[in-house]
Parts: structure tokens; C-alpha cells; sequence
């Protein structure tokens, strides 16, 4: 283990927030309340609003109306470099400058605590391979960048995030390219961060196992949030999602697992297109 000093989870607080692109309201009055320390979930349908809202959030992306709160702090108030020391953000899709090697990329996530003079201090080191070695990707810490595979690129993004040491991390997506193992490991590895963690999910049984909360989003507006098993109950489910669910309860565990109806088996094969 590289040792590094924890790092104090910061909460985030949301009111009214509203985004509006091109005349349309596609953020529309949420509020959200992430505590410190805990893991939270943002599930919904494809194009209803998680994204905009996270970088909303964040400080990125659109403006937006209503009141974001680090801490105690007005998001507004405070400079990029104020803001990026509170708050890492992990984007869907990152672009990733083509000539630099998977330790120099991760390094980028240290400049907000940089000086001219201090680059390349041990402790910006050390934050580095420890956020590389917690995504397992110590080994490749000297490969390009352009040689990492789909989910080789994606946990080097989020060593990145990692390494910018902050209290709250937003991650969109973050499991998206990732086989199952590494999906778990991320999420496992999230949860003992200590650090306030929000994230976009579309495995809602992955949210339901990792989340502390979930908000449900739907069309930019919050459906229902709370405990996995009342933000994602079978009637949020089937009016959000129009998914039949059902909940198992697995006897070994306790925990409840959902499972869907699945459509498609009622189709005869060959009709398909009909
Ligand atoms: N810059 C933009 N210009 C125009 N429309 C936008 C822009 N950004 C987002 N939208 C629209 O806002 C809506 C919400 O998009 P957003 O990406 O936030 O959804 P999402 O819930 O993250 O979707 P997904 O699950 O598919 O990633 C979509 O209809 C999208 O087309």
C-alpha cells in the first residue's frame, strides 16, 4: 500500500437547479442533497438529464439557475482552482491528449494543487501511483497513452480523478468499458475512498449494491430518491424506465436483486422485424 493522507469527504447541496438549452428545459428544478462521506447514485433513462446535471453540478457545462453548495461553500463563489480542489468530475467520454505517457496523464489531475516551483513534488508522486496502483494500472504507469485499451483508458481516467485528492468525486458512467471484475473492483474501491462520491449509473443493481441513495431521474426532474429499495421500486421502475421488475431477495446475503421481464422472449424468432 503507498501511503497517502485521507483525504476529508466533502458533501454537495443542490436547489432548484434548472438548465435550459436552446429555449428547451432540460434540468427542471432538482434538488439534491449528498451527505459527507456518502455514496450516491443518479439513474435514468437514456437522455434524461443525468450528464447536464452532474456538470451543472460541477460548475461545467451550460449555466444554470438555482444554488450548488461544496460544503458550505457557494459553487459560484469559488475560482476553477478553488472549485477543482473540492471536487474531482470523471466525464462520460474523456478526451486524452494523444503524446503523453499513463503517469504524466494522471499527473494532470494534480495541477490544481501545483505551483510553478513545486511540480513534480514527492507528494504529487505519490498521490499518482497510489491512484494508479488503487485501479490496478501500476504496470502500465510508463505505456502511452494511445496503446491502453477501452477500459485500460477509462481506469486511467479515473486515476486521474483519483489523484486530484478531493472530497467529492462525480463520475459519469463510471463503469462504462469495464468487464465485470473491474466494475466491481471500481465500485468497491469507490465505496472505501471515504470521500463523497456521486455518480451516473445505468446498472440499476450495481446503484442498488453500492449506493447509499439513488435519485431517480426523469425528463430533468427527480422522480424519486431515498434507500435503493424506495428510490427503485418496481412502480419507479415501470414509470421511469416502462420496465416490468421484480425483486428477488437473495437468502445468502440478504440483499435484493432486481431482475426484468424480458420482452424480447415473447418474440418468435424470425419475426423480429414484423
Ligand atoms: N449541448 C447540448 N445541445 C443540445 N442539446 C443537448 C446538449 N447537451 C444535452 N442536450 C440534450 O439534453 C438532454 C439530456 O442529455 P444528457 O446527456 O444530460 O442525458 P443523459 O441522461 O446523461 O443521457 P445518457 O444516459 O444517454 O448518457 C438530451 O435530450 C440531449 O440531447
Amino acid at each position: 500500500m503507498i501511503p497517502v493522507a485521507p483525504v476529508a469527504p466533502v458533501s454537495l447541496s443542490a436547489a432548484d437547479v434548472r438548465v435550459r438549452i436552446d429555449g428547451r428545459a432540460i434540468i427542471d428544478g432538482v434538488d439534491m442533497q449528498v451527505d459527507a462521506g456518502s455514496v450516491v447514485g443518479l439513474v435514468g433513462p437514456n437522455g434524461s438529464g443525468k450528464s447536464t446535471l452532474l456538470r451543472a453540478l460541477v460548475g461545467l457545462g451550460p449555466r444554470h439557475q438555482g444554488s450548488v453548495h461544496l460544503g458550505d461553500l457557494a459553487l459560484e463563489s469559488l475560482s476553477a482552482r478553488r472549485r477543482a480542489r473540492l471536487v474531482a468530475f470523471v466525464a462520460q467520454e474523456e478526451e486524452m491528449p494523444s503524446d503523453l505517457l499513463v503517469h504524466e496523464y494522471v499527473a494532470l489531475g494534480r495541477l490544481p494543487h501545483a505551483r510553478p516551483w513545486s511540480m513534480g513534488r514527492a507528494r504529487d508522486d505519490r498521490a499518482v501511483d497510489k491512484a494508479l496502483d488503487a485501479v490496478g494500472m501500476a504496470a502500465l504507469a510508463h505505456s502511452p497513452v494511445d496503446n491502453l485499451s477501452g477500459g485500460e483508458r477509462r481506469r486511467v481516467v479515473l486515476a486521474r480523478g483519483l489523484a486530484q485528492d478531493c472530497g467529492l468525486v462525480v463520475l459519469d458512467e463510471p463503469t462504462n468499458h469495464l468487464d465485470i471484475r473491474h466494475q466491481l473492483e471500481l465500485l468497491g474501491l469507490l465505496r472505501r475512498q471515504g470521500r463523497t462520491i456521486l455518480m451516473a449509473m445505468h446498472d440499476l443493481n450495481l446503484a442498488a449494491a453500492v449506493c447509499d441513495r439513488v435519485y431517480v431521474l426523469h425528463e430533468g426532474k427527480v422522480l424519486a430518491h431515498g434507500a435503493p429499495e424506495v428510490a427503485l421500486s418496481v412502480e419507479v421502475l415501470a414509470e421511469v424506465f416502462g420496465v416490468q421488475a421484480f425483486r428477488l431477495e437473495n437468502v445468502a446475503t440478504g440483499r435484493t436483486h432486481l431482475v426484468f421481464e424480458d420482452t424480447l422472449a415473447r418474440v418468435p424468432r424470425g419475426e423480429e422485424t414484423k
